[in-house]
């Protein structure tokens, strides 16, 4: 993970960060050593996270994660994370996490999400950074599990859940499946995000748009290929999470001047500045905004109004967004 040499020092705010992509490979290492896991294959000659395309992603992300197995595991990625994002300066995380995975980890969705919370409080104490969760759909596994996943979401409402989504291999499966799944959450009052737009051009997004009642797309960027589809998210509110690192490190866009985070801006769209698998496309959100300052231009300004912009449009109470916008 590289961090800037001077890392813009404004409080910062992230709505997209898939948990279990949280833990490092320090970490990863550790624990597969501990339960036995071969997990070589995963990392380079550097000991750094090794993959070649989004489905190898996908495996490699799965094979990190297998190697968390107790509610103490998992509360050690959360800890660890933010204590981390806390010391760059972040305010606030929006984690997506799975309860598929939580059930395919022998642990139960449960006890995953209570060793997750327990893991947010001790941080939030430590250090002041407030950590919230979005349970989502895999995308990949289909439409019935995805009913699974809601069920157990609006099940286990702890305080923390603030948000439902979906996330997985965007190239399967069209979004209008996932409505059932999608309508037991906004009855149970969860707001929804879905990923779209990344892997799918912008019709994924207009798809998306017109199939669930979403207030943010994850990552969405693909949008800008349609311009009466960016008029209708700036007069919608629809809120992009942008992911620019990972888009450019799994070769969405081949290079940052292709990256369409200045048309997005100068269009009006709301957005805010993301690391999605921090250490497994070598970012954090310390770096995230230096590259938002350091290749696009942001002023100091601009990236406070950005985080503003993710704290507005984040998931948790209103209580909440009040206090956080103050420290901004
Ligand atoms: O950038 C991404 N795009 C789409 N899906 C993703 C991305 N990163 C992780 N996941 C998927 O999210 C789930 C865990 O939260 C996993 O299914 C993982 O593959």
């Amino acid at each position: 993970m590289t961090e800037p040499t001077a890392a813009p020092s404004v409080p910062k705010a992230e709505l997209h960060v898939h948990l279990e992509a949280g833990a490092a490979p320090d970490l990863v290492r550790r624990n597969a050593s501990r339960y036995g896991v071969d997990v070589s294959r995963l990392f380079d000659d550097e000991g750094r996270y090794l993959w070649t395309d989004f489905s190898a992603f996908i495996v490699a992300y799965d094979l990190a994660a297998s190697v968390f197995r107790t509610p103490e595991d998992f509360a050690e990625i959360a800890e660890t994370y933010q204590r981390q994002a806390a010391a760059a300066g972040s305010i606030y995380t929006e984690f997506f996490v799975s309860p598929d995975f939580g059930e395919r980890s022998g642990l139960g969705y449960r006890a995953y999400l209570d060793g997750i919370v327990e893991g947010l409080r001790r941080a939030e104490a430590a250090t002041g950074i407030v950590g919230r969760v979005i349970p989502l759909v895999e995308r990949h596994y289909g439409p019935e599990r995805g009913v699974e996943a809601a069920r157990a979401a609006v099940n286990n409402l702890v305080p923390e859940v603030v948000g439902f989504g979906m996330a997985g291999e965007e190239r399967l499966h069209a979004p209008h499946e996932f409505s059932a799944a999608f309508e037991i959450a906004a009855e149970a009052g969860l707001p929804l995000t879905c990923h779209a737009g990344e892997w799918c051009p912008w019709e994924g997004v207009q798809a998306t748009l017109d199939a669930i009642p979403v207030k943010r797309i994850g990552h969405g960027v693909r949008a800008i290929e349609n311009a009466d589809l960016i008029r209708r998210i700036v007069e919608e509110g629809i809120h992009l999470e942008v992911c620019p690192v990972s888009n450019v490190t799994l070769g969405v866009y081949k290079s940052y001047a292709d990256h369409p985070l200045p048309a997005l801006r100068a269009a009006g769209v709301r957005h805010s500045l993301n690391t999605d698998d921090p250490p497994f496309f070598w970012t954090s959100v310390g770096h995230e905004y230096g590259v938002a300052r350091d290749v696009f231009g942001l002023t100091e300004i601009d990236l406070a109004g950005v985080t503003r912009t993710a704290i507005e449009d984040a998931f948790c109470d209103a209580a909440t967004k009040a206090r956080l916008l103050a420290l901004v």
